[in-house]
């Protein structure tokens, strides 16, 4: 196999929760929730280098995350059913970028990025929607990243309709802690009963984070940023954080409320986008490479 033809790099983006509306709970424990989704250009990159030892190796191993719990690997194992040729396997390489536990999905992205870059590398050929049903099984996020456009989400954010939304830059600030979507979802305070709305009024009206007021309760550093990122507009807190977020109609003045961000928090200025790097980047491969 001639590895230069096959391999195949692919961009892995963060998304944001514009809003996060949690609508009930169900009977496993999930909550119900109504989210506006859309992907950054801030993104991972991973490298699928083809082999054909059948095995799945993934590399650099992550610091207190072995590879059997990566996102990445477990996305490759629950491709390997659906392979065409039974002695394909594959070389993964990350480069991590996003922050993790930052409420931006690093993790159910590289997941959806895996899906799909073995969905075709290993000719498995399973429609989208079917790639997001086994994707699911992994994280809530994971569907939308693979579907790969912006949306309007409900059930635990699988069931999506596709919008198309501005596409404002973004200050992104990532306190310095690590917060526990578990923990949050668990709280017995968090709010759990907010009124369902229609797709008509989230896109003209939006909406608010019910995780905020518990997800500072729990991380004083979250709260200090917010109050601090509060001062320079409408700052938001995206899933279950720890990352907030502030929009901007143009990149010099969120440049300029980053370059005056406290050091001691991670910041980035990036460009909201409709359609998933992931997906640009595959259609390209595919396009370069058809028979
Ligand atoms: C907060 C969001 O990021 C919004 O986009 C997602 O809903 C969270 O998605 P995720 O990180 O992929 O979450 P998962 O890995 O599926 O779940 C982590 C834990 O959060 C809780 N959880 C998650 C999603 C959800 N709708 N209800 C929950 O109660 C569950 O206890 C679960 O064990
Ligand atoms: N490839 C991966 N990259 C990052 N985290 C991973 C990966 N695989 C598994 N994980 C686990 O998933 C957890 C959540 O990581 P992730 O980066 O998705 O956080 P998050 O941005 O808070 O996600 P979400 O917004 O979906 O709640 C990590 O703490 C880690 O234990």
């Amino acid at each position: 196999m001639d590895d230069s033809i096959t391999k195949m790099q692919l961009p892995s983006p963060a998304k944001l929760n514009l809003f996060l509306h949690i609508t009930g709970q169900r009977a496993d424990g999930y909550h119900e929730l109504q989210t506006l989704f859309q992907f950054i250009d801030l993104c991972d990159t991973l490298d699928f280098i083809p082999n054909v030892t059948g095995t799945i190796r993934l590399s650099p191993v992550i610091d207190g995350l072995p590879t059997a719990d990566n996102l990445i690997y477990k996305a490759a194992q629950m491709l390997l059913p659906y392979r065409k040729n039974i002695r394909a396997g594959v070389d993964i390489v990350l480069t991590k970028q996003l922050p993790m536990g930052g409420g931006i999905g690093g993790g159910s992205s590289n997941a959806a990025t895996t899906l799909l870059a073995l969905n075709t590398l290993w000719e498995c050929d399973l429609p989208l929607a079917e790639l997001a049903n086994l994707g699911v099984q992994l994280g809530a996020d994971v569907p939308v990243f693979v579907m790969g456009f912006s949306a309007f989400a409900e059930g635990v954010g699988e069931k999506l309709q596709r919008v198309e939304l501005d596409t404002p830059y973004f200050l992104l600030i990532k306190p310095d802690c690590h917060v526990s979507t578990g923990q949050i979802f668990t709280d017995k305070y968090l709010t759990r009963d907010t009124p369902p709305i229609r797709i008509s009024h989230a896109l003209t009206l939006g909406g608010h984070n019910d995780c905020l007021d518990v997800v500072r309760k729990h991380n004083p550093e979250v709260d200090e940023a917010y109050l601090w990122l509060k001062n320079h507009g409408g700052a938001k807190l995206t899933g279950t954080g720890a990352c907030l977020f502030l929009s901007f109609e143009n990149w010099d003045d969120a440049e300029q409320v980053r370059l005056a961000t406290p050091k001691k928090w991670q910041s980035w200025v990036c460009r909201g986008c409709n359609t998933s790097p992931t997906h640009d980047a595959l259609n390209q491969w595919i396009e370069q490479h058809k028979k």
